[in-house]
This record gives structure tokens, sequence and C-alpha cells, in this order.
């Protein structure tokens, strides 16, 4: 398996295991499978409301000492709501705590939006905080500060175009060390690959397989399926691998890291075993022309008439 790297030599298996949407009760067993079968890189988040249920998985199998924490990659993301400069430190210790860890690998802020700190999801556009109101460098200061303190290795940005990045980047002398966004067939992302390439940013694919157990509130009604184009399949017989396997190892071999989400055992297994299988450039230009610049999540939902936030993405 490819591992991406950072400015400080650190290493990063580029297939990891996404936890959005996997449910209490079944994620400390897919977290288990997961690392005793050769998973080195777990995706978190505080808005997932399974971290609790996560950190038994680490705690157990920490313990047990065959996996070592130091040989997994932990990445967790700060809420939208703890974008204050007084609500950041807590936040990822409340993070640690929940996860029974002494130090993330990466911390990222999840989303260039802010919520006022006692809203968990925006409802009207009251709950929102604006960008001047808590601008983007105050959150990124303390992320900083993290890292000095040593709670987390690494510090890094969700959700970020290249204008949010620019804007950052001009504030400051601390370039985010990753840039986790949508990305896949139908939402390739060649422009903003190229610039996080050219700063020394890494990027992680998420939602890689399309995100078919997303909300049906967060659906369009005639929205693409990944899974099942024609291409990826024709590809996928011709390898012998899953359609699945074909997604996830197009984002391997184009130097991102990947974070499908399962919490079903065979799949998990499947999804790791991908990093076996190699594309061809015939392949790979197939895929190539499957980018349709579409997202399945789709921050229209911090979008709300009377709040500051508009075409989050800068499509
Ligand atoms: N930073 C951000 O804003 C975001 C980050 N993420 C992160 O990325 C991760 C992955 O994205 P996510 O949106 O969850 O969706 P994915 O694209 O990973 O799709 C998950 C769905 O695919 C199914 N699945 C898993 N493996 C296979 C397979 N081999 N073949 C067929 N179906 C499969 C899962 O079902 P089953 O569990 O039954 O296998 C689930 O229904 C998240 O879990 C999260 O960690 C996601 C969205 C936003
Ligand atoms: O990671 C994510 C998944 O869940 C959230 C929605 O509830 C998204 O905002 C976010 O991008």
């Amino acid at each position: 398996m490819k591992q991406l790297k950072f400015r400080n030599g650190d290493q990063m298996d580029a297939i990891g295991l996404g936890t959005w949407k996997s449910e209490k009760g079944e994620v400390t067993k897919a977290v288990k499978i997961a690392l005793d079968n050769g998973y080195k890189h777990i995706d978190c988040a505080a808005t997932y409301g399974n971290e609790a249920e996560v950190g038994e998985a680490f705690n157990e199998v920490f313990s047990r000492g065959e996996v070592k924490r130091e040989d997994v990659w932990i990445t967790s993301k700060l809420w939208n709501n703890a974008h204050k400069e007084e609500d950041v430190i807590p936040a990822l210790k409340q993070t640690l705590k929940d996860l029974q860890l002494d130090y993330l690998d990466l911390y990222l802020i999840h989303w260039p939006v802010a919520f006022k700190p006692d809203v968990s999801f925006p409802e009207k556009a009251e709950d929102f905080l604006s960008l001047d109101e808590v601008p983007l460098i105050e959150t990124w200061n303390e992320m900083v500060k993290a890292r000095e303190q040593g709670l987390v290795k690494h510090i890094g940005v969700s959700n970020f175009s290249i204008e949010k990045l620019k804007e950052l980047m001009e504030d400051t002398e601390h370039t985010p060390e990753m840039n986790q966004v949508e990305l896949h067939p139908y939402l390739q992302q060649n422009k903003l690959l190229e610039f996080c390439s050219k700063h020394g940013i890494n990027v992680t694919a998420y939602s890689p397989l399309g995100s078919g157990d997303r909300p049906e509130a967060m659906k369009a009604a005639d929205e693409p399926s990944l899974l099942e184009n024609p291409v990826i399949n024709k590809i996928a017989k011709k390898h012998g691998a899953s359609p699945g396997q074909i997604l996830i190892k197009w984002s391997e071999q184009r130097g991102t890291a990947v974070i499908p989400k399962s919490t079903n055992e065979k799949r998990i297994k499947e999804n790791l075993r991908s990093a076996g299988y190699q594309l061809d450039e015939d392949d790979m230009n197939e895929i190539a022309d499957l980018d349709y610049h579409f997202r399945y999540v789709n921050g229209k939902f911090f979008e709300m008439e009377g709040n500051s936030y508009s075409n989050i993405y800068n499509d």
C-alpha cells in the first residue's frame, strides 16, 4: 500500500477506515476488525457521535499489545460549533478523552463554517456565526497551539476550496498539512490536487464509494451511482476485483489517502485488499472521462437565506 509523506517525514497509510454513520452498536466491532486485519489508519470526527465507541476499540486493541498505538494513524475533526479561540482545545481534549488517546496523529478543521457554541447542527440562519465574527485564522492559531502542545502531531483542514486555502495561507506561516475533501471519479478535484501538491498539502478522499448510506434528506432524487457505473464495473471484471476495490485503488493510485466506511466484516477486509490491484493507463484514461463535478456531500445544507455562507465550495 502507498504511504503519504508529511513534511517532518511521518508517513500515513493511504487506505483508512471511515466511521461516519457507523452505528454506536457496530463501530467498536468494525474498528477492532479493521485493526486486527491490517488497517493502520482510522478516520473519526466529534460530530459522528461515536468517538466513545471507537475509543473502546482502541483501548481493547492497544491493551492487547499486538497492534501498537504508535503504528496506527488516527485522525479526528473539530466540529463547527467549537471554532472560537476558547473552544478549540477543550473540544480536542474531549475527543482525546472519548477516543481514550493521549494524542491524535491528525486534527482537522471539519468545515470552513462556524456555528454558535450551543448548536450541534444548524436549523436556521441565526444558528451560525459568520467568518467575520470567528475568522478561520482564530481557529487555526489554536490548532497550531494544539500541535505545539503535543496534543496532535499534524494539523489540517477539510472541505476547503483553493480560495479558502489561499485566504488562510495569507494569514499564517503554518500551511495546513492535509485537506480532506470529497473525491471520486465523479468529482476528481484536479485543480485542487494540483494546488495542494504545489504547496505540500496532502489530500484525503472522502465518500470514495458515493456515500450510499447518507441520510435520505442529504440525497438528490436522481443522483448517479458510482458503484453501479458501467465503466467501473467493466474495469472491476477485467481485474477480478469488486467495483468498490476499483474506486479505492483509483484514489490510492493517484497519491491521495482514501477512507471508505464499512461496518461489514467482509467489506472492511475487501476494501483494504484494494491496494493489491494495479490500474493500467487505459483504466485510468477511461475513469478520467467520468469527471462530472458531482458532489454527494453537498455543502448546501450550510447555505441558508440570511446567513453569510454561500457557495462554500466555490464551484
Ligand atoms: N470531512 C468530511 O466532511 C467528510 C468525511 N467523511 C469521511 O469519509 C468516510 C467515507 O465516506 P462515507 O460518506 O461514509 O461513504 P463511502 O463512500 O465510504 O460509502 C459508505 C457506504 O458504502 C458501503 N460500502 C463499503 N464498502 C463497500 C464495498 N466494498 N462495496 C460496496 N459497498 C460498500 C457502506 O456499507 P457497509 O457499512 O454496510 O459496508 C456504506 O453504505 C466517512 O465515513 C468519514 O470518515 C465523509 C463525508 C464527509
Ligand atoms: O463528515 C461529515 C459527515 O457528516 C456531516 C453531516 O452530518 C457532514 O457535515 C460532514 O461533512
